[in-house]
């Protein structure tokens, strides 16, 4: 299989700050990544940048060939870290509001993970809780038939039941010629979904590889790895 993503010698500065620095990742199809870092590693940048939100300062990114774009972002389903729907809302016109954007968007599914999440399509946007609302906006951006999955901290503020919740929930709705990029310090209750992992840090790759492999050559977990790599 090819690398639908390709990233060369990517940096971003914000002012005199080098968020990423000099950063190559390659993301074959059908692969799942997880991109593992502590708090201020370039996580978000990284993936503003891929889903056009931000610019490199320099190096070259490309998705399916392509430069980001209009043609990157209709194959790219991304869970940005903060919520974009409107109060007024409740959960149908939310999924009312996806399928009018993006004609790739899965009614039939979405109707599906609501049901596995527990969440009704009458109940109004202002009355979820934080986990609730991170529920949803998981499943607008898995009901997309898209190449590219992007999820952000996916789980960062829900419960342990919830979590569990929503990793089966991407594991079952996950299609396997797809590929997804997960980000998140929150490795012990993600590591089963990697194919792939990168650890971040300082704005660069400082380890990468098969998560299989990796666990078999250091004969422990990604969260005893990540643990180890980032405990200096
Ligand atoms: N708009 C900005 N202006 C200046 N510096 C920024 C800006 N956004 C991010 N940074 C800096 O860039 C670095 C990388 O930040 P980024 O948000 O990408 O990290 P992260 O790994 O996503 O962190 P977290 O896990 O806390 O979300 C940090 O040092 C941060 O302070």
């Amino acid at each position: 299989m090819g690398n639908l993503v390709e990233i060369k010698r990517i940096s971003k500065n914000y002012f005199n700050k080098k968020a990423l620095d000099n950063l190559s990742l390659n993301i074959e199809e059908g692969k799942v990544l997880g991109i593992l870092g502590p708090n201020g590693s370039g996580k978000t940048t990284l993936i503003k940048i891929m889903t056009g939100l931000l610019r490199q300062s320099s190096g070259e990114l490309l998705i399916d060939g392509h430069k980001v774009g209009v043609y990157t972002k209709s194959i790219v389903s991304y869970l940005p870290d903060r919520n974009f729907l409107y109060n007024w809302m409740i959960i149908k016109d939310a999924l009312n509001f996806y399928s009018d954007f993006y004609y790739d968007f899965d009614e039939k599914r979405a109707e599906e993970l609501l049901h596995f999440m527990q969440l009704e399509k009458n109940m109004k946007i202002t009355s979820l809780s934080k986990g609730m609302m991170e529920k949803l906006n998981l499943i607008l951006v898995l009901s997309r038939k898209a190449k590219l999955y992007i999820l952000d901290e996916p789980i960062a503020g829900v419960d342990p039941v919830a979590r569990d919740q929503i990793l089966d929930a991407i594991i079952k709705n996950y299609d396997s010629n797809s590929s997804m990029i997960v980000t998140t310090h929150l490795v012990r209750d993600m590591e089963s979904l990697f194919d792939d992992v990168a650890f971040l840090k300082d704005g660069k790759i400082i380890l990468e590889g098969n998560a299989e492999s990796l666990r078999e050559e250091k004969n422990k977990s990604i969260d005893e790895i990540y643990k180890e790599v980032f405990s200096n």
